[in-house]
Order: C-alpha cells, then structure tokens, then sequence
C-alpha cells in the first residue's frame, strides 16, 4: 500500500501531527513530499502538505487523498525537516510553519493554468484536445478530460509544460515570442551554404544566429533585421528555427539594472575580514562569523564578495536586509553586481510579483535572493552562504506564529548546507558580541570607514540647559546654527525623530529624572485612565507624581513630539528650508518610501525629517549634518534592551553623514546628556558600551545572561483569566528547578486588546529543555479551555516586545 503522511491545514493542538492517507492508484508518482494535497477530514475537504511517503501505516482502513494541488513540490525535503525543527523550538504548530515558509499567494485565491512548453506534435493525443490550439489553458481542461495526474507530474518532470499558479486579481501574467535556433550551429552553416543565393532573406536571418545564437525576442529580430515575418515563419517549417514563449517576470527593479559594478579593490582591512569567510566557503565548513563594522566602513562589499565566491562554485546566497532598508539603494547595489541573477522579496511587492521572485528561486533562475525576514526560507537547495545585515535589528524576530529568529534560522540552514553564515552590523546585538567574545562566533573587524574620513563628530546638547537659557524651542541653539549653515551651503541634513514610545514615559524637564521601578530598574509606563505610573514586568504602581521626586520641579511631564509638529517649526524657523517628512503617515503608499528617498537624492530638499525609518543605510554624497531631536524617547521604554536600542540608534544615525568626500556632523539633543548609551554612543565605543551594558544584564539577570520567553494569555473574562494566570504560574513553578526565575503572574502592559484580558508570565532560564517540559505541561494543562477557543495562550521565546 502506498501511504502519504499529511500534515492537515488546521492550526489547533489536537490536529498537530502526522496523519495517513493512501495514495489511490491514479495519483501514484503525483504524490510527493513537500506539495499539498486535498484529503477528507471529518465531514470535511480540507488541504495538507504531504511530508513522506511510506508503504504501511500502522491504522487500518485509510481514507483515500482526493487530489494534488502541486505537481512541482512547494517545499523542498530540507524544508519539510526545518517546518519539524521550528515546531519543536518556538511550540508552534507543524502547518503554521510550513505556512510560514511560502509566499502569501498560496493561501490566496488562485487559478492554475497549464502552459505548454513543447510543440503539439510532442504531446499525447489527450492533451492536443484539452489544449484546443491554446499555449495556455485552464487547469480544469486536463481534469475534464481525465488526463491522470502521475502524467501531469511526469510531464512537468521532462519540461513539456508547466503548471502556474494565477494569484487572483491584477497581474496577469506576461509572455512573449522568442525565436532561437531549432539546430546546432554546425548544422546552421551547412544550411546556410545549401541556401546558396536563394531565398535572401532567409540567409539574413541565419546568418544573424549565425554570429548570435541566442534566443532573440520575435519583435526586436524583426525590428533588428528590418525583414518581416514571413521569412522567420519559413524558417520554423522547415524546422531550423523554433517559437518559444518565455515568461515575462513583473520585476519592480528592473529598469536600474543597466550597468553592471565590478568588484572593487578591497581595502587591507576589508582583505583580512573576508579572508576567514573565503576560507569556509572553500572548505565546506558551517561556521558563523560577526562582521562588526562601523557605519561606511565598506561591509557591502565584503557581502557582495563573499557572494561572488560562491556562485563561482556554482551555489546560491541568502541575503536579509530589514524591512525599512529594502530601499532601491541596497537592492541596486546586488542587482548591479548580479543582474538577473538576483530575486527581490519583500513586503511592498504585490503578492503576485512576490510569487514570480519566489518561483525564479523555485526554479533555479537565480542564485541570490535579497529579502526581508521570510527571505531565509528561500528554497535553495544547493546554499553557500546566508548573510543577516544589520543583524541588530528586531525586525528578524516574528511576532506572529512561528514566532522564529531569522539568525536561529539561517544558522540550523548553514549546518545543513554546511556553508558561514554571515552577521554584520556597526552595533551588533550584545548575544551576538557576546558570542563572538566566546569564540562561538567568529569576530571580523572593520575599525575605520572606506573613506579614511574620520566618524563625524557628535555633540551631545543638553536640552536642560536650554530650557534655562530660555529657548523653549524644538531646536537647540547649536542644531539651528548648524542647520541655516547647511541650508546656506546647499548641503544637505537628515534630522531623526524617534517616535517610538511617544508620550508614554514621564520625564522632568528640568533635571531628566524619570520614574523607574524599584525591582526592575525600567521606567514606569503612564496609564492615562487611572493617572497612574505602572512597571510592565513586576506590576508595581504608584501614582504620578505632581513634582518631580528628585529636584522638585513642577515640569514634570509625559514626553514625546510627533513628526508633523517638528516639520511645523521647522517650516516656521527656517522658511526656505525644503523638508521631506519620512513616517508611516508619509510612506504607507506603495513605493511612496522609494519615491521621496529618490528625491532627497536628487538634490530636491534640504532636510530629511524622520523616524527611524531614516535612520539606517542610507548613503547620500551631501549629508553633512545629521541632527537628533529627542535621543531620549526610547531610554525609557519599557524593555531592558531600552539602552542598547538607542545606542545601536544614535550610531546608526550618525552614520549617514559624511559618507563621501565632505566631512560631517552630528548634533544630538537630550535631556540626559549623562546617560552612558549617549555618551558612549557620542564616542563610538561600542566595546565599552558592551562592558556596561553586560554588567547591567548580569545584575539583572537579562539576556545574554539567561534565556526569556514570555507566556501570554488572554481571555474575554477578566476574573477566569486572571484565575488561570495563577494557575499557569502554579503549573509552570511546579516543574521548575532553582536555575530559573520566574516572573509573575501579571497583567499584560496592554491589559486589554480587542476586548480580550491579558496576562503574562516570563521565565528566565538557562536550559531550555527544563523550559520546553514545562511549557508542555502547561499546553496540556490548559488544552481544553484551549481547544473550546476560550482561551489563548501564546509562547514567545527570546520576545522582543512585552506589550
Ligand atoms: N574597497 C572599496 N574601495 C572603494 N570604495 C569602497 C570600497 N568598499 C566600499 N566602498 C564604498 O564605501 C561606501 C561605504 O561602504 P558600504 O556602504 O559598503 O559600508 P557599510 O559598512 O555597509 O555601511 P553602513 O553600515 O553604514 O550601511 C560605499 O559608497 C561603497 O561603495
Ligand atoms: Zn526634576
Ligand atoms: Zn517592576
């Protein structure tokens, strides 16, 4: 008996494993693993992607699978492992990562279609009938005349057709008329000679594959030879000439890929970083390697590279950029490197544009990808390096289930594959340099930037001071002397204003205090309803206090500014001043980001105003001055990464000025000008921010010292699940050894979302098995108030929001 196991597309815990269903004679050979079939389950019809194939199954009396979706298997073997993998580690369930693994179109509505590849004459009988005359046909035809799936498969298998999905909606899929060569080029020469001097305009056209034989578009051979048609059409009766159809891709990038970059002569420091990454490409050894740069310092290049050296081996690259920095600037710089061989995927591209890169990848049209997050789940089969750029950013982690890592991702794929996986950042996460601190990673260095220009310069203004003096504007007295000078100079600024954490936090004014827990050393959150000050980890609350503790003053406040007020006055204080507002109001449309970068570019305005959006990889020649408004507004967040976030931003920011020949500057207001992650932010010493911020970590036991995860649960009824919290806490203290704390049972910092109660648990820990047992007992402790769809509970390893 032939016997296929299917994980069924339903995400709920009792449906969470393997089922059997036999392979019913007429889809033997079409039901492979990794494509998705359709399968009776209950009363209903539902999809499932088949994991293996077996010949016995230990029930008796399988039902039977209705129908394959693929004939072209949608994940790969090392795929299907990952999806185990990644269940096992973040307690998802096995579909929502399969799911997670695949472009957004495959859960959308979608037609296939049939394409024929080969001529009529090659195709059985069936099939002539189901195309009647057409090159392209609905999927339906073959089914309507019962042409067997295993035939499909195998068609698909010796490239006489294809089959396509159709994403619902715009976007039809473009193709267009090739011609090439039907004979080799041998043959062409004979029959070039027997044409002798007859037929003209048949010898014009051979003789032009003559000199290029490569497939040529029917129009622009047309437009080329100056000829018409009919000798074209001579040529393929007679059959030394052939019409192919090739796909046109939607390729949002393709208009900037006209001139190609070469390599550039690397500098000493660049050689000696890209030395170890060279090696282990050689040598087939899985190894992962933190490039630590600072900003300009030239790490592209090394990517670019190291990339290189792998395709010259004939394997393939992974490279995640963030979201945010997906701009055409970074995408340009692969795509003038690698031309067409490069796939784009993130979220600004439609879900049928996102689907033509990922099946260029599918197909084996490409050899590097260039994507966001789920870029990591490229089906390569044959990697040889992943790169994570900026591997700082939280970005990488998912919020939504599975909630994966991107790094944890890359690195079990370059164990597979054997191949480095690269991460590089001017700021890397304090688990990463710790890492490389252990020789677990391997540290490559770049001290100095490309240029040999000095980093620019930052003064820290303490925004108290102001006050004193009496300016109560946005801008210090030093940012605004420097902006009108670069406005006179015609050069260019870029001011950051980090809205994150607006209004939230409450600061003095006058002296910088803001209220801190007393257990947990993170500033309280201000809860407008009940004016109150609360700590999101421990649950502490004191009332918000009418002066500030610490020097009495009445200016106490919630702090924050929005963009549009900061656009406002400068608008006011500079009138000529040409101001580009970069948030999400200004860049939610559709290549509305690309569009003002591109004008920025271009010279079209002076300033640059944003959130932090702006803040990383931009390279313009004219930046000379880099201002940041409030570098406070996310020291107080709520979350113990508070500091190193606005460390990693401060430099980041600074970063984008003086790239190029001028030399630039950086202003940075602040309220607490004292605050080690500015100053050592202002001095670029990232080590001794490290050491502090590592001290920090130890005293409080945060990561890298110990390993989180945060238990969430919500229900409608604010009493049960308030009940439950403790019980959760109970079950989980229960199975605990003394290696790990645990922490709460508390509301969430959100209390309540979409009329739900919420309230969370967080362990730290050492050992992640203790953990995962725990975890486990309490999914099935809570299974049936669960699978009643009263409550719900999620699992957040490494979490990076404690909203
Ligand atoms: N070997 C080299 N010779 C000449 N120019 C180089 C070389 N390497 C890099 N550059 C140029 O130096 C500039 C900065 O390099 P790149 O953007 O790669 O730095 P980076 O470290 O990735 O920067 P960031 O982290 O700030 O984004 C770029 O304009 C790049 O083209
Ligand atoms: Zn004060
Ligand atoms: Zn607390």
């Amino acid at each position: 008996m032939a016997v296929a196991k299917v994980v069924i597309d339903v995400a709920a815990a009792a449906i969470d494993s393997l089922f059997d269903y036999e392979i019913p004679k007429n889809l033997e050979g079409s039901v492979q693993p990794g494509v998705r079939v359709i399968v009776p389950f209950g009363p209903r019809k539902v999809m499932g992607f088949v994991t293996e194939l077996t010949s016995e199954s230990q029930f008796e009396s399988l039902k039977e699978i209705i129908s394959v979706m693929d004939h072209t298997p949608v994940l790969t073997n090392e795929l299907i492992d990952l999806s185990k993998w990644l269940q096992e580690e973040t307690l998802c369930y096995r579909i929502s990562a399969m799911q997670a693994m695949l472009p957004a179109a495959f859960k959308a509505k979608y037609k296939k279609e049939v394409w024929l590849l080969a001529d009529e004459d090659e195709l059985p009988y069936a099939w002539k009938i189901a195309a009647e005359g057409r090159e392209v046909f609905p999927f339906e035809e073959l089914e309507k005349h019962q042409i067997p799936s295993s035939q499909v498969t195998r068609m698909i298998k010796e490239g006489l057709i294809d089959v396509k999905y159709i994403v619902k909606g715009k976007n039809r899929i473009k193709r267009e008329t090739y011609i090439e060569l039907a004979i080799d080029e041998q043959e062409l020469l004979e029959v070039i000679e027997d044409l002798g001097n007859r037929a003209k305009k048949q010898r014009l056209v051979l003789e032009f594959f003559s000199e290029e034989p490569q497939p040529i578009l029917l129009n622009e051979l047309i437009k080329k030879l100056q000829t018409t048609k009919s000798p074209i059409d001579q040529l393929i009766e007679k059959k030394i000439l052939k019409r192919v159809k090739k796909e046109v891709y939607r390729d949002p990038y393709q208009k900037n890929t006209a001139e190609r970059t070469k390599s550039l002569s690397l500098t000493n420091q660049q050689q000696s970083a890209i030395e170890p990454i060279h090696t282990s490409i050689d040598e087939n050894r899985h190894e992962v390697f933190l490039l630590h740069g600072v900003t300009g310092s030239g790490k592209t290049e090394i990517y670019l590279q190291s990339i290189q050296r792998v395709m010259d081996e004939g394997k393939e690259a992974i490279v995640l950029v963030p979201e945010i920095s997906l701009t055409p600037q970074m995408v340009t710089r692969f795509k003038e490197r690698f031309g067409g061989e490069v796939a784009v995927l993130h979220s600004a591209l439609s879900q049928g544009e996102k689907y033509d890169e990922w099946r260029k990848i599918q197909r084996k049209e490409v050899s590097v990808v260039v994507g966001a997050r789920s870029a990591v789940f490229a089906p390569f089969e044959n990697l040889g390096i992943i790169i994570i750029d900026e591997e700082h950013e939280t970005s990488y982690k998912q919020e939504d289930y599975p909630k994966y890592h991107a790094r944890e991702v890359a690195k079990y794929r370059g164990r597979v594959h054997q191949c480095p996986v690269v991460l590089g950042s001017a700021t890397p996460t304090l688990e990463s340099y710790a890492r490389a601190s252990k020789d677990v990673y391997t540290l490559l260095e770049l001290k100095d930037r490309v240029n040999e220009q000095d980093l620019p310069h930052i003064e820290i203004v303490d925004m108290r001071t102001e006050l004193e003096k009496g300016n109560r504007s946005m801008f210090s007295e030093s940012l605004t002397e420097k902006i009108q000078d670069r406005l006179d100079k015609n050069e260019q600024i870029v001011l950051l204003l980090n809205r994150r954490g607006y209004s939230s936090f409450v600061m003095c004014r006058e002296c910088g205090e803001t209220i801190q827990c007393e257990h947990c050393d993170i500033s309280m959150t201000y809860h407008r309803r009940h004016h109150k000050l609360k700590c999101h980890y421990c649950n502490a609350e004191r009332s918000m206090p009418k002066t500030c503790p610490n020097c009495e003053s009445d200016a106490i406040r919630f702090f924050g500014t929005g963009t549009q007020k900061v656009e406002e006055a400068l608008n006011a204080q500079f009138e000529k001043a040409r101001v580009i507002r970069m948030d999400v109001d200004t860049t939610s449309r559709k290549g509305a980001h690309e569009k003002l970068l591109g004008q920025f570019g271009r010279g079209e305005a002076d300033i640059l105003l944003g959130t932090q959006m702006i803040a990383k990889g931009l390279d313009f020649k004219n930046v000379t001055l880099v201002g940041v408004i409030a570098a406070d507004s996310m020291l107080h967040l709520p979350d113990f990464r508070a500091s190193e976030r606005s460390f990693q931003l401060l430099t980041q920011v600074s970063g984008r000025a003086g790239r190029h020949e001028l030399p630039g500057e950086v202003v940075v207001q602040t309220y607490t000008p004292e605050h080690y992650s500015v100053v050592l932010a202002s001095e670029y010493d990232y080590e001794g921010f490290f050491q502090r911020e590592m001290n920090f970590r130890k005293q409080v036991g945060y990561p890298p010292y110990y390993f989180m995860v945060l238990i969430n649960l919500s229900h409608e009824n604010h009493v049960q699940v308030n009940q439950m919290a403790n019980e959760l806490a109970n079950e989980l203290a229960k199975n605990l050894s003394q290696e790990s704390i645990l922490l709460g049972p508390t509301p969430s910092p959100m209390l309540r979302i979409k009329d739900r109660y919420r309230y969370q648990c967080m362990i730290k820990y050492k050992r992640k098995e203790e953990v995962d047992y725990a975890l486990r007992n309490v999914l099935e402790h809570f299974k049936k108030e669960v699978n009643q769809n009263k409550l719900q509970m999620t699992i957040d390893f490494d979490p990076y929001y404690f909203m």
